[in-house]
């Protein structure tokens, strides 16, 4: 499948449009439901496989993938099984019993690992992943979304010295949409 074809089924599956309050809290008229595309077997795959060759690119030394709860668990998992790499989950509070871990999957201090998000938009979320990653000791410069809002998260990264590379930014898939976005509700 070509880049552009998986570009527009995203679109075709994932774009709703609408009123929509979105996790740093600003309003957008449009949303992209990430999980419209991931539970899809066949795009997590296609998915999985261009995030594994993008990790490979950037990071070729990594020797994990890194995915934030919750949306890109299986993002990274899907990654995983391309490339090879085990993951990691991120997750957004360290869980409170049992192992007390914010980290879920074995990993050592020092371990060099490329993050994997689905959309990012103003790089809050993959901020604080990259704070809890090198809390824990890990090596972090690298991460790979789906979709780049272009709405701040790349410079708000590139601040804390993580480069971000995108499968796709929102304004190619939007100026390739054609009036494919379903309303919401
Ligand atoms: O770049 P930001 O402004 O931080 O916004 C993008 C983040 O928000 C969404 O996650 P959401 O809060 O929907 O979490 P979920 O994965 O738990 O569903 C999205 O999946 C990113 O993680
Ligand atoms: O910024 C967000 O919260 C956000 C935007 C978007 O398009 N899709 C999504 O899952 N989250």
């Amino acid at each position: 499948m070509t880049v552009d074809a998986l570009g527009g089924l995203l679109v075709e599956h994932a774009l709703l449009e609408g009123d929509f309050v979105l996790r740093s809290g600003r309003r957008s008229s449009w949303y992209l439901d990430k999980y419209r595309f991931e539970t899809s077997p066949d795009l997590l795959r296609q998915l999985g496989d261009r995030l594994a060759e993008a990790a490979r690119e950037v990071e070729p030394g990594a020797v994990r993938l890194a995915g934030p709860a919750l949306g890109a668990v299986a993002l990274a998992a899907s990654a995983s099984m391309a490339s090879g790499l085990p993951f990691i989950i991120v997750r957004g509070e360290t869980k409170e019993y049992g192992t007390a871990n914010r980290i879920e999957g074995p990993f050592e201090r020092g371990d060099l690992v490329c993050l994997v998000e689905d959309v990012v938009t103003s790089g809050g979320a993959l901020a604080a992943s990259v704070s809890a990653l090198r809390d824990a000791g890990l090596i972090v410069r690298n991460a790979l979304c789906v979709v780049d809002r272009e709405e701040g998260g790349s410079d708000a990264l590139a601040r804390l010295g993580v480069r971000l590379r995108a499968l796709y930014r929102a304004s190619d898939l939007l100026a390739a949409r054609k009036g494919a976005a379903k309303p919401h509700g």
